[in-house]
């Protein structure tokens, strides 16, 4: 076909004018860091900004600077079906947001990072289209040190170390929406005084909440008490309940990652990265994609995982996201964060954690299911 691209081009052109603007053919293999593909217009504007539809949300993005690929949208809305209202996301590599938005739209609260600055661009714009930018806080930086800094105490905050109680200091929150990327110092800051001050009381009543084990439950009966009643006047409750939830070194419910190349590799970044003493509920779900090729099976994928964690992974579940080549299948693999792994020390990790009360996933297959990729 390729000789004729030009002609097909045209022909695609010509019969789908005015909706059609621009055809474009993709070339090479995509080497780049943010995995933006290589584009050669064939016909029409040399302009790649456009808007897409998933579910119900609309992406706006410029196809020349960041990364999308329409054939996940199954795979996105599978993963955000599982989320509940009120749950607290992190999504690692957000892209411009095809994870975020939709969670947010279902009333969770999402940590969005990416290191492309241009995605972080149109992730915030996604945002406001979807109008769920005070329940997205987008950040530009890389994984790693996004997770470090999101799930870092502040000074400010430490207790001391015989105070194992919930703390009532509600007035510090040193990681907010970064509309505008780092600080001064590098470090994740607060740039919404609106939310700061209409967050106060809400915060107060969040603190006084009761026992650390129903501490996600109770966030998440509030947060759809407080949909119920704020519905058609969004803003000021919703922005006020953010504040309440946003000490991520206290509970995060779920945690994306979507860099199928090397996500894994990023696993090791849980070890050590949570303080029990601070920590409220179940440690949360990781769903981490990869590829796994005709060579490789599920175990080989598994034991990588845990290598990076330095901890064993009870009861994984795979589920097979789509077929990218003969010989290559993208997977997602979900578990629950161990607490071997992720306490800081030998002490924390030993402490017993209540897992009967936890959530399951209910989808997918466990590993001992599994048909590997021919
Ligand atoms: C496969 S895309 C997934 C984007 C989005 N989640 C989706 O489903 O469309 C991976 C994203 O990770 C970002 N990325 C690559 N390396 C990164 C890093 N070290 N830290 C944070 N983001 C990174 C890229 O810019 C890209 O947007």
């Amino acid at each position: 076909m390729l000789p004729y691209k030009d002609v097909i081009a045209k022909v695609i052109y010509d019969k789908n004018q005015p909706r059609i603007k621009t055809v474009v053919n993709k070339v090479g293999t995509i080497t780049n860091e943010f995995r933006v593909p290589n584009f050669e217009v064939l016909v029409g504007k040399d302009d790649m900004v456009t808007e897409v539809k998933q579910y119900g949300a609309i992406f706006r993005l410029d196809y020349s600077l960041v990364y999308w690929n329409s054939r996940l949208e199954h795979e996105h809305i599978r993963l955000v079906s599982q989320f509940q209202t009120g749950d607290i996301i992190c999504d690692m590599f957000a892209g411009i947001g095809p994870f975020s938005i939709p969670a947010a739209q279902k009333g969770c609260v999402v940590y969005a990072n990416d290191l492309n600055p241009d995605s972080v661009h149109y992730l915030r714009i996604n945002a406001k289209i979807n109008k769920v930018e005070d329940r997205v806080l987008a950040y530009n930086f890389d994984a790693r040190a996004f997770m470090h800094q999101l799930m870092s105490v502040p000074d400010s905050e430490l207790k001391p170390e015989s105070q194992d109680t919930v703390h009532k200091d509600c007035q510090t929150n040193n990681l907010i929406a970064n509309r505008e990327g780092r600080s001064k110092h590098g470090k994740l800051t607060v740039d919404n005084k609106e939310m700061l001050d209409t967050g106060k009381n809400v915060q107060d009543h969040a603190d006084d909440a009761s026992t650390i084990a129903n501490a996600a439950a109770k966030r998440r009966s509030e947060i759809s008490d407080e949909a119920d009643v704020i519905k058609g006047n969004t803003n000021k409750r919703i922005r006020g309940f953010k504040l309440s939830i946003s000490k991520a070194y206290e509970h995060v419910d779920h945690i994306i990652m979507n860099l199928p190349a090397s996500a894994l590799q990023f696993l090791d970044v849980f070890k050590d990265l949570l303080q029990r003493k601070y920590w409220k509920g179940p440690l949360p779900w990781i769903h981490c994609y990869c590829f796994i090729r005709s060579s490789e099976t599920t175990e080989t994928i598994l034991a990588e995982a845990e290598k990076a964690l330095n901890a064993k992974i009870a009861e994984p579940l795979f589920h097979r996201v789509r077929d990218v080549a003969p010989n290559k299948a993208m997977y997602r693999l979900s578990f629950r964060l161990p607490a071997e792994s992720c306490f800081k020390d030998v002490e924390d990790a030993s402490k017993p954690v209540d897992c009967e009360s936890w959530p399951c996933m209910k989808e997918d297959q466990s590993l001992s299911a599994f048909v590997s990729p021919s």
